[in-house]
């Protein structure tokens, strides 16, 4: 008889998420230990990152995986992609536990399962280790240009968030224009400097923060932004905080310091609590842009790559994610309810709508 809390059982966990599968890899020879989970495969294949961390625990792991995963079925879905949603976790220290073997062998765990779960970079992975994972699978999607694939997918990711930007300030505004509009930057890492870019190439006026002083005062010179220190941003009267950096940073206590009109950015979950954050927002008046319908850009470029890759297709998929963040203000707007649930609803919409296409043989 299983004895096990119900709050840590898999199978209760995976019941709760809905997931179709998870793989536990194993292997003592190269002291590979990860974790595979394909969440819904509707749309199509389960296209996710693969994230090394060093998880304090093994319970850790799982639930990052099952969360990730899940949050990029409704990505795929809302970007009009025929991707379903995966991810997997490799438990270890990027910097330390990272060799050839290991990721070969993890590759051959991908290869197994046959196409329904395809791999890219994450936190912890770059293209060279996707190459690795290339050597036993085809699986696998963020090579170098250099080897036939897309690239670094950052500009395009920092292109869908200013994309996702400029859908908001057209709600709030009437129009989309961002030039002299104030903007806080947090995190000037790959996403966060090339947004940045786009937003000083049209005048906006920008704050940046980030941990990292020297390339503050880096990105500071470049691009004409406004350095300033991360504990001061929430005080600045602001047009839009775009946070680029961790997520969480959406919470009850910045939700009560915080005087912009929109909030959007690059990080993932960037809403503490989704419902309980979501909802304060609403109230509050401030404009969410959901960070899984604005941070597609570097999915599409993925998917543009499965599908023989077009830099010119890549770049007007991701530009419509500014039809996508539209719908999404327009559904929150119309039924009042956040922008989180609107932008579920729309994901869950279309995924319902594909199973039935898909029912008819
Ligand atoms: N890279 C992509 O294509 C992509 C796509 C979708 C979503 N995202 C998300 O966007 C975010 C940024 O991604 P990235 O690729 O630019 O990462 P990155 O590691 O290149 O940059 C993150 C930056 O944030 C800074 N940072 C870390 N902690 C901070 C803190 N407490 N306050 C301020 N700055 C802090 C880091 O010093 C770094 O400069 C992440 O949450 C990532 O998951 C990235």
């Amino acid at each position: 008889m299983l004895t096990q809390n119900p709050d840590d059982s898999i199978f209760n966990q995976l019941e709760a998420f809905g997931h179709k599968k998870v793989v536990f890899c194993s292997d003592p020879d190269t002291g590979l230990k990860a974790i595979i989970a394909v969440h819904d495969t509707t749309l199509g294949p389960a296209l996710g990152g693969t994230r090394m961390w060093a998880y304090k625990n093994e319970v850790d792991a799982l639930q990052d995986v099952l969360r990730l995963s899940k949050s990029m079925t409704y990505k795929s879905a809302i970007a009009g992609l025929n991707l379903g949603g995966g991810k997997a976790v490799i438990i270890g220290d990027s910097r330390k536990d990272k060799t050839e073997a290991l990721l070969r062998k993890f590759g051959r765990f991908i290869k197994n399962l046959n196409g329904e779960f395809i791999t890219a970079v994450d936190v912890g992975t770059n293209p060279r280790d996707m190459e690795y994972i290339r050597m036993e699978t085809q699986h696998v999607m963020g090579v170098p240009e250099s080897i036939g694939g897309s690239g670094d997918p950052t500009p395009i990711a920092a292109l869908g968030v200013f994309m996702g930007i400029k859908a908001c300030v057209k709600e709030l505004y009437g129009n989309d224009n961002i030039t002299g509009k104030t903007i806080i930057v947090q995190g000037i890492g790959h996403v966060g400097e090339n947004l940045v870019k786009l937003l000083r190439d049209e005048n906006a006026k920008v704050y940046i923060s980030d941990i990292n002083e020297e390339l503050l005062g880096q990105i500071a010179k470049k691009y004409g932004a406004q350095a300033v220190s991360n504990n001061s941003i929430f005080d600045i009267d602001a047009d839009i905080y775009a946070p680029c950096a961790l997520g969480a940073t959406v919470n009850t206590q910045t939700i009560s310091k915080l005087k912009c009109g929109i909030i959007a950015g690059s990080a993932n979950n960037q809403l503490q609590d989704e419902t309980v954050h979501g909802q304060m927002l609403l109230e509050k008046g401030i404009l969410f842009a959901p960070d899984y319908v604005i941070n597609a850009g570097g999915i599409i470029n993925c998917y543009s790559e499965l599908m023989g890759f077009s830099k010119k297709r890549t770049m007007q998929l991701t530009e419509n994610i500014y039809e996508a963040t539209r719908n999404v203000l327009k559904l929150s707007k119309a039924e009042n309810i956040s922008t989180v649930v609107a932008a579920n609803k729309i994901a869950e919409k279309r995924i319902a709508d594909i199973k039935k296409v898909k029912s008819t043989y």
